[in-house]
């Protein structure tokens, strides 16, 4: 039996213009139906810069952060009796110089989660005002940086932090404005290993345990921490605002405990990231930041009405839903091979120049993402295919299933949309595979965001092969 006879037709990558959700704004294909992103035929970039490599949208990025921003500032606009609302940019998701100024230019903030993540930022011209850090184990000199930089906030995520952040802040003589990361006990989350709120996890200290509230004494028995806030991240890829309300719910009530006992309401809770995206077809439109930030201001509202709470100030820290759609991945194709399964029927893997290495989602965390031909028109009959990297392991897929075109040659291009979250930033030379660059796109125009890593790069690592030229 061919692949092309099998029962199909439920799993072609869906266009632009069935869900635009899924793509950059500007995704189009052209006359001759090549695929265009930024006003750039992939085809075009992908002869000028090769493969794989990720197409960013700089003016999709733009959108996103500019909707957070303004979504966030709405809701919480003082004229409407709120207290202020920000949004913060998880540099995580994906940082460098561009992705941190576009960001920044439209209004955010950014969280940053590492030395690195925050020099990233600072040296980009992050305002520091604007900048938080976490970490569940922070170096000395993450802690250092922080203080010297004088951004607006640590984000303390256990007992023994709060010591080591006082020492340091001691010794420079500054004071050091902290939030205390909580556990509320929500469980949510696309995936077990990207929940953060449930209690049998790393981050955060219990609501419920008695732990955060001894962290809470611990600051304010510190001569130089100054608790700004209260912070929940729930978790990450999460559908819908329920949980993200419910969690809401749990900060504001743990607010009012420390009112009790302290006699102080914190001036600012911090929601956390973790708002979805759709990677497929087989997702749901995602929930916009405008209807989060509208569940979240009424339940701050309605809470602090209840507890005649003055009401505090309320930011987000989104990555993915920022980044992730502004980007897809570029790959060539090479070897197509048609496998028969049990019953007869035939799996054909088509081999891609890159994998794993560029995208560890489907493999991590079974992330289901797609893939539709880049090139020209893809218009069937279609064949079930699985897209697999180049990687020496058999869970080297970054498709699991699609319906590709029956006459996908070698050659052609693929692109897989919504790559921009948590695909560079995880990336690896595993393989010694060098890593792909972000190609920034507008209006037409690429230019790398971050350039690719060469095979230079990587033997100037080891200093048995340093400087030596290649074969
Ligand atoms: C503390 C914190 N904030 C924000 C984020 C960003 O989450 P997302 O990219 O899902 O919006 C994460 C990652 O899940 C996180 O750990
Ligand atoms: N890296 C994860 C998200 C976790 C983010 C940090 N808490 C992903 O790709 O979905």
């Amino acid at each position: 039996m061919d692949p092309s006879e099998a029962p199909l037709g439920s799993l072609v990558c869906p266009e632009p213009g069935e869900r635009p959700d899924l793509w950059p704004t500007a995704a189009r294909r052209d006359r001759d139906g090549a695929l265009m992103i930024g006003g750039a035929r992939l085809g075009d970039l992908q002869r000028g810069f090769g493969s794989p490599s990720y197409i960013l949208d700089r003016a999709d990025l733009r959108g996103r952060a500019r909707v957070w921003a303004s979504a966030m500032a709405e809701e919480f606009w003082e004229g409407y009796g709120m207290a202020g609302g920000r949004a913060y940019y998880a540099a995580k998701a994906l940082a460098c110089a561009d992705v941190v100024r576009v960001v920044t230019a439209e209004g955010m903030g950014v969280d940053a989660a590492s030395l690195g993540e925050l020099t990233i930022a600072l040296c980009a011209g992050a305002d520091p005002a604007l900048v938080g850090l976490h970490g569940n184990n922070k170096l000395d000199g993450e802690i250092d940086l922080a203080i010297a930089a004088g951004i607006a906030r640590v984000v303390v995520d256990s007992l023994p932090e709060v010591a080591r952040l006082e020492a340091a802040a001691a010794r420079r003589g500054v004071g050091v404005p902290v939030m205390v990361r909580l556990k509320t006990g929500i469980h949510a989350g696309g995936n077990e290993y990207i929940a953060t709120s449930h209690e049998d996890q790393k981050f955060g200290v219990s609501v419920n345990d008695g732990g955060a509230m001894e962290v809470v004494r611990a600051i304010a028995a510190s001569g130089h921490l100054r608790l700004v806030g209260l912070h929940n991240h729930i978790g990450s890829q999460i559908e819908g605002v329920g949980a993200f309300v419910a969690a809401a719910r749990i900060v504001l009530d743990f607010r009012g405990r420390i009112a009790r006992e302290h006699g102080i309401w914190v001036p600012e809770v911090d929601l956390g990231g973790g708002l979805g995206i759709a990677y497929s077809g087989a997702d749901p439109v995602p929930t916009s930041p405008a209807t989060l930030a509208r569940a979240l201001a009424e339940v701050v509202r309605e809470r602090c009405v209840e507890q005649g709470s003055p009401i505090p100030r309320v930011s987000v820290e989104p990555g993915r839903s920022v980044i992730g759609p502004a980007c897809v991945t570029v790959y060539e194709v090479g070897t197509l091979k048609d496998v028969s399964l049990e019953g007869g029927a035939v799996r054909r893997y088509v081999s891609v120049d890159g994998g794993m290495s560029d995208n560890i989602r489907p493999a991590l965390y079974g992330a289901v993402c797609t893939a539709t031909l880049a090139n020209r028109a893809s218009a069937g009959p279609w064949a079930r295919c699985r897209v697999v990297g180049r990687h020496c392991e058999s869970g080297d897929i970054v498709v699991r299933d699609v319906d590709l075109p029956a006459d996908l040659r070698p050659g052609d291009l693929l692109a897989v949309p919504a790559t921009g979250a948590y695909g560079w930033s995880m990336a690896s030379n595993y393989n010694y595979l060098t890593k792909p660059g972000v190609l920034a796109v507008e209006d037409g125009a690429a230019r790398w965001a971050v350039r690719p890593q060469t095979l230079e790069d990587l033997m100037d690592l080891d200093p048995g092969l340093a400087g030596r030229p290649l074969p």
